[in-house]
């Protein structure tokens, strides 16, 4: 049985810039959950430009760091980067022979993304021999060329071909590297001697951020097999957790050159939504609403833009330069992208404001309703990057929410004053039935282990906070707490793009387009209108609450698919216990 925190050694040279060699290779062993430690081969001046100069050691003092290490510390997974000659080949090889662990990933680096040589050219037959001792090697497709003693290969089907041959000769997995070929988009694939295969791909970043991206690979990769996931596994969350790290690499403004890559953005992602600090601050709402001008003051069309209402974004407690404040005053911001600035450049929705009180609720939460249509999720679902892991889990907690807001919005019927009002939410939640078993037919039924997932805390928080208020609060409240889940879900509709008949959501997306959403929204809102009008300054000013935290659940309900690891989606436990 591995540890739960593998321990895992980086064997490569440096980089003083942070994007690739050891220090890439610990980032990306701390974000794939294991305990990074590093040996040093090769000391090199380089940026995002390029290699300077390379010094090395003598092979003597790495012999004496691998003992250092290998005589106090057990190892689960050692990965090896930038061994720059054969007398440091060497060196490694005849450590890894005495002292290595089960797990040993092998990067075969010769050459950087620069194009400057990292390997002696006559070191590469060693290279060859050290190979044969690996777990898994991770070639690129020049490096691949020269491993095999094969031409370039132009084309997926031909690296795949040519890997498979090595592997099976040598009896070592290789993974199949499509990052410099042109394809839209690139594919891992995970060889096995025995010709089986395990594909995992991602599209294509359109970014100069790829500086280490082969070292940060297959670190990831040696730490989650050094925890003992299997090979699929393990490639499938190396490859999906880099992209997002490639994606958000621009934004670290590191070099001129070829950037690195953000090794720690889903790690800052999701330290930011387990923040616990409230998404309403206690004072953002005024306790009393006359007329709907004293929201709109209050949501802040300032002259400088320092106060408004609107729960603060997913980046509220994340620390970062870009995030929200912590109040959920002044700006909005997600781990996935700046701040953008306060209410007065905010959208109109497509779908307008049916009066006043509407119109100020919009503008309140539109600052969450851009957040919900630039989150993580959406993009990603639109792009067709989005892994079809999470959007099993997306659809599966769809259906356990539209079963909960069925109930809420015939709550609502039941405790309606006016027949017309009553007759509006009870259609409106047979229909949300009608959605939901439609949503089994067609999608959950080839999806087994989707259609029996039970609801997620995100889903429960959600659900339950809509009931507590379709059963108890005053109508005002009710009726606004559910307003966001049709308004804003047909927001995310009206914005989406056409998309070509092969994306890999684009039946879902279709679903979107549905007419009856519309129609849905405009009743909705004339309940609230009509409710908000009817109530007392208080009560308003709760309904207006309830209105921006059900904005606010919208948008964690989108972001949850993408905070969930698919190997912790097993049965077996009984609650899912936290780390401590
Ligand atoms: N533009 C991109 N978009 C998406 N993923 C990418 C992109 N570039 C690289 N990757 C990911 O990074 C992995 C490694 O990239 P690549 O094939 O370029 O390796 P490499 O040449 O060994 O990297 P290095 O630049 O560190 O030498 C790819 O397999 C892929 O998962
Ligand atoms: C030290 C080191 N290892 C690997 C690479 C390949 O990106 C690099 N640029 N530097």
């Amino acid at each position: 049985m591995p540890p739960a925190i593998p321990r895992v050694l980086s064997i490569a040279g440096t980089d003083p810039t942070g994007g690739a060699g050891t220090a890439a290779d610990l980032k990306s062993i701390t974000a794939a959950g294991g305990y990074g430690m590093a040996a040093v081969t090769a000391v090199v001046a380089q940026n995002t430009h390029g290699v300077r100069e390379i010094h090395l050691p003598p092979a003597t003092m790495l012999a004496a760091q691998l003992e250092a290490v290998g005589d106090d510390v057990t190892l689960e997974a050692v990965k090896t980067g930038m061994l720059g000659t054969a007398e440091i080949i060497r060196t490694v090889q005849d450590w890894v022979a005495r002292q290595g662990p089960d797990v040993l990933v092998v990067d075969p680096v010769m050459v950087a993304t620069s194009g400057d040589r990292l390997l002696a050219a006559e070191a590469e037959e060693a290279m060859l021999h050290f190979c044969r001792l690996a777990t898994v090697v991770t070639p690129n497709i020049d490096e691949l060329a020269v491993l095999t003693g094969s031409p370039r290969a132009a084309t997926e089907a031909e690296a795949l071909a040519q890997a498979a041959d090595w592997a099976e000769r040598t009896g070592v997995a290789v993974v199949v590297k499509t990052g410099h070929l042109e394809d839209e988009r690139v594919t891992n694939t995970w060889i096995s001697p025995d010709g089986s295969r395990h594909a995992a791909s991602s599209r294509r970043v359109d970014t100069e951020s790829t500086h280490g991206t082969g070292c940060s690979l297959a670190a990831a990769l040696a730490t989650r097999l050094g925890a003992g996931d299997d090979p699929a596994t393990a490639l499938a969350w190396a490859t999906d957790w880099l992209h997002e790290a490639i994606t958000h690499g621009a934004d670290l403004r590191v070099g001129s050159g070829h950037g690195p890559v953000d090794h720690s953005h889903r790690a800052r992602r999701l330290a930011s939504a387990g923040s616990a600090a409230p998404w309403l601050a206690a004072d953002a709402i005024p306790a009393r609403l006359e007329s709907p001008t004293d929201l709109r003051v209050s949501a802040g069309a300032s002259a400088d833009g320092s106060a408004r209402a609107g729960a603060s974004g997913t980046g509220a407690a994340d620390g970062s330069a870009k995030s929200g404040t912590a109040d959920g005053s002044a700006r909005s911001g997600t781990a996935d992208g700046p701040a953008r600035p306060v209410a007065a450049e905010m959208p109109a929705p497509s779908i307008a404001p049916v009066g006043p009180w509407t119109a100020a609720l919009w503008e309140a939460g539109a600052p969450l309703a851009a957040d919900i249509a630039d989150s993580g999720f959406v993009r990603a679902l639109v792009d067709g990057s989005l892994p079809e892991a999470q959007f099993s889990f997306y659809l599966a907690q769809d259906a356990q929410y539209l079963d909960r807001y069925s109930e809420a919005l015939q709550a609502l019927a039941d405790r309606a004053g006016d027949p017309a009002e009553a007759q509006f939410w009870a259609e409106s939640s047979s229909g949300c039935i009608e959605v939901e078993a439609e949503l089994h037919r067609s999608w959950l039924a080839d999806r087994p282990s989707a259609a029996d997932l039970p609801a997620s805390p995100v889903t429960s928080a959600y659900t339950d906070f809509l009931l507590a208020r379709a059963l108890t609060a005053p109508p005002a409240v009710a009726a606004a707490a559910v307003l966001p889940c049709f308004w804003l879900y047909a927001e995310v509709g009206a914005s989406l793009p056409d998309v070509a008949a092969d994306h890999p959501y684009a039946a879902w997306l279709e679903t979107y387009r549905d007419p009856g959403f519309v129609a849905g929204v405009l009743g909705a809102q004339a309940a609230v209108e009509r409710e908000l009008e009817a109530a007392t300054p208080e009560v308003r000013a709760e309904a207006v609450r309830a209105y921006l935290l059900a904005c606010r659940h919208e948008l964690e309900f989108f972001e949850q698919a993408r905070r969930v690891d698919p190997s912790a989606l097993g049965s077996g436990a009984r609650l899912a216990m936290v780390a401590r």
